[in-house]
């Protein structure tokens, strides 16, 4: 039976695109399917990313019969199979929000995805770029991958675009960071709409939310996401926030207490690590402001 990935997803329809040998082939056509209704009863529904067997039925059209196991699940955006989250700031418009990266690297690391940290707008950036410096050291030494780009210049876009084959991505960052812009760098031809409009009303707004993979060659898809700038995954409980800073996990493991929140109990070893400097200011800064709204206000993490 054939194998196939959905690409996209609308009005009960399932766009899969066929795969021989594991590859997707550039000549082969998108079959447009019907799910089976066994998924509905099972409470399942085929996603965009999923790799899936699929039969042909009459004019054309096909029926999905079967859904492979999946790798991860993100839950907004909608999608199967995410490999690697690309998680966009710029240096400058917007300016860039340290805290809206640390919420969403807690979550990259709850949902136990790949990422890589791309600061955009090179080109704005003062002219020392003590700013980039600053960021890129940082997070380097956490362990997190930094990529440095400007879709003026095209500088660095290259390297994002080697991260990017065979897998399938997402994007994620504020509206106006540069993703559309990055991605026309990245993909000859491909011509998203980037502008000062799409930022004030949020690209796609007035069309259909709808998620789809756009095949950005050699194998590579990105999950575009009209609308989407952030990053949903499954709740998060308050328990779990300190092994979300990785950096945190080896000095919390020698933490005096049990369940140690980090925050003022004698012997803590996280907080001896931040008070001599091992742990940067802003990073446990941020862990004690998510705590705090986690616990006090029970805000949606
Ligand atoms: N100077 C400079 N401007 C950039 C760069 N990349 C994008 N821009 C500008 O920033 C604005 C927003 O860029 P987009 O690529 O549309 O940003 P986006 O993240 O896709 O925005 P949404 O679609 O709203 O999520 C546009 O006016 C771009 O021309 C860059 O590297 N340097
Ligand atoms: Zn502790």
């Amino acid at each position: 039976m054939p194998e196939g990935i959905i690409v996209k997803a609308l009005s009960g329809y399932y766009y899969v695109k066929p795969l021989r040998e594991g590859k997707i082939s550039p000549e082969d056509e998108i079959i447009q399917c019907r799910a089976r209704g066994i998924f509905k009863k099972k409470g399942l529904s085929p996603l965009v990313g999923d790799n899936v067997i699929y039969s042909l039925t009459e004019n054309g059209e096909g029926m999905v019969d079967e859904i492979n196991p999946r790798d991860s699940e993100l839950i907004r955006p909608p999608v199967a199979n995410v490999s690697l989250a690309v998680l966009l700031f710029s240096v400058r418009e917007p300016d860039l929000n340290l805290q809206l990266l640390d919420k969403f690297l807690v979550h990259i690391e709850h949902a136990g995805l790949d990422t890589i940290i791309v600061l955009t707008k090179q080109d704005l950036a003062d002219e020392d770029g003590e700013a980039i410096v600053h960021v890129k050291k940082l997070y380097e030494q956490i362990g997190y991958e930094v990529l440095v780009t400007s879709s003026r210049t095209g500088s660095g876009s290259e390297e994002v675009r080697k991260r990017l084959s065979g897998i399938i991505s997402v994007f994620a960052g504020q509206s106006g960071v540069g993703k559309s812009s990055l991605l026309n760098r990245i993909v000859p031809g491909l011509s998203l709409e980037t502008s000062e409009i799409s930022m004030r009303l949020g690209r796609g707004r007035h069309t259909t939310r709808h998620v789809e993979l756009m095949d950005i060659g050699e194998g590579g898809y990105v999950a575009d996401t009209p609308g989407f700038s952030q990053l949903d995954f499954l709740e998060l409980g308050v328990e779990e926030l300190s092994s979300c800073f990785r950096e945190f996990t080896p000095y919390a493991a020698d933490c005096k207490f049990r369940g140690c929140t980090h925050l003022h109990e004698p012997g803590c070893r996280v907080i001896e690590a931040w008070e001599a400097g091992e742990i940067e200011d802003s990073r446990y800064e941020h862990y004690k402001l998510f705590f705090n709204e986690m616990k006090d206000k029970k805000r949606r993490y």
